[in-house]
């Protein structure tokens, strides 16, 4: 796909049709529309059965082009569309989070009235920009990435409806303090905990453990909790001045595992190691003697774990090396907050406290 490097605010879009009535327009909420690319700013040149070569073949659409296929929004809210980057998830790294993050405040600063921002965003990686801006956003509106798992141009496509969801969410009152959330499939879910758990259903974003904190039916919103753990605005990380985030690498254990993915990773110049351990928080024998190696070389070793779901707990002797828990963050998003954390601290310490807080 190309890569559109412009950040650029677009005009507020007409409402096509019937101009509603002056007293609708003073309820709608006005809700910004990012657009960062994924299969939900995406249409195929092959068809409505293409499901699979439109993220290479296809034609990148710009929100503002979202928008006008889909005329129906504009009777929940008045939509100001922001031009970003188009690119796959696959390619976000830190400086699609960074400008990000700029954007939401430029937003923030400049359109006071703005009540909301939805991040339109491909899924492989939702996740992972959920959790950045989760913990380093500091505006106060409510921000809810949205994807898709079939693109507009597909049969079924879930794009439609899963937009119009999260212009509802970020548009409704109570959606203030819940942090950042990913709407897709009818289903709120909490940055903290959300994670991509399917490939091709429909119903592929789960919140393990806990399930989602609210839902959209028939228009609806509805929550029914809030998260407790530090965020945003009342979180000690900030990445808007930060140059680069200090390396931080996933080791994924497997049986026979001899420790040299670790040890390779040292070698590439890793600060930190998270280890989507063995269930449970627990280590191959080989893997223990390389993440000492890679301790007296200075590197953290976090330990999260590929099971899928709850806490990594870590044993007397994981702990008197000064192995970190990820708490039941998984992998990739305990990789997010150790890469946050090292850039303040990289006292075993401190380091537990942050995992137990956020
Ligand atoms: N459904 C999707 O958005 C996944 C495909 C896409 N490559 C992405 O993550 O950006």
């Amino acid at each position: 796909m190309q890569k559109n490097s412009d950040i650029n605010i677009v005009n507020a879009i007409s409402p096509i049709g019937q101009q509603p009535e002056p007293s609708e327009v003073a309820a709608k909420p006005k809700i910004a529309l990012i657009g960062a690319g994924g299969t939900i700013s995406t249409r195929s040149t092959q068809g409505s059965l293409d499901l699979v070569n439109y993220m290479t073949d296809g034609v990148t659409m710009h929100v503002d082009e979202l928008v006008q296929a889909l005329p129906q929004v504009h009777a929940i809210a008045d939509i100001v569309a922001v031009k970003f980057r188009a690119v796959s998830s696959t390619s976000i790294a830190f400086e699609e989070w960074k400008a990000l993050t700029q954007t939401v405040d430029q937003i923030a600063a400049t359109q006071p009235d703005v009540d909301g921002v939805v991040i339109l965003h491909g899924t492989a990686t939702m996740e992972e920009t959920a959790y950045m801006l989760h913990l380093t956003c500091k505006v106060n509106i409510p921000i809810v990435l949205v994807g898709a798992q079939r693109p507009l141009s597909a049969l079924s496509s879930d794009a439609p409806l899963n937009l119009l969801n999260a212009v509802r969410v970020a548009g409704h009152a109570q959606t203030r303090g819940m942090g950042v959330l990913v709407c897709l499939n009818d289903e709120i879910h909490a940055a903290r905990e959300v994670t991509k758990a399917s490939t091709a259903r429909l119903h592929a974003f789960r919140s393990p453990d806990f399930g989602i904190i609210g839902q959209i039916d028939a228009g609806e919103v509805a929550f029914y909790r809030q998260p407790l753990r530090r965020w945003g605005p009342n979180s000690q990380f900030d990445i808007r001045d930060m140059k680069q985030l200090p390396r931080v690498d996933i080791a994924y254990a497997y049986a026979g595992d001899d420790g040299a993915v670790i040890r390779a990773l040292v070698n590439t110049g890793a600060k930190g190691i998270v280890i989507a351990a063995f269930a449970g928080g627990r280590l191959s024998t080989a893997q223990t003697s390389a993440c000492r190696e890679a301790q007296h070389k200075g590197v953290v070793i976090v330990l999260s774990t590929r099971a899928g779901s709850g806490k990594a707990m870590i044993d007397a002797q994981l702990q008197s090396m000064g192995m970190v828990a990820a708490d039941n963050l998984n992998p990739q998003k305990a990789r997010i907050l150790l890469a946050l954390s090292l850039s303040q601290t990289n006292d075993p310490e401190q380091l537990k406290h942050i995992f137990a807080s956020y």
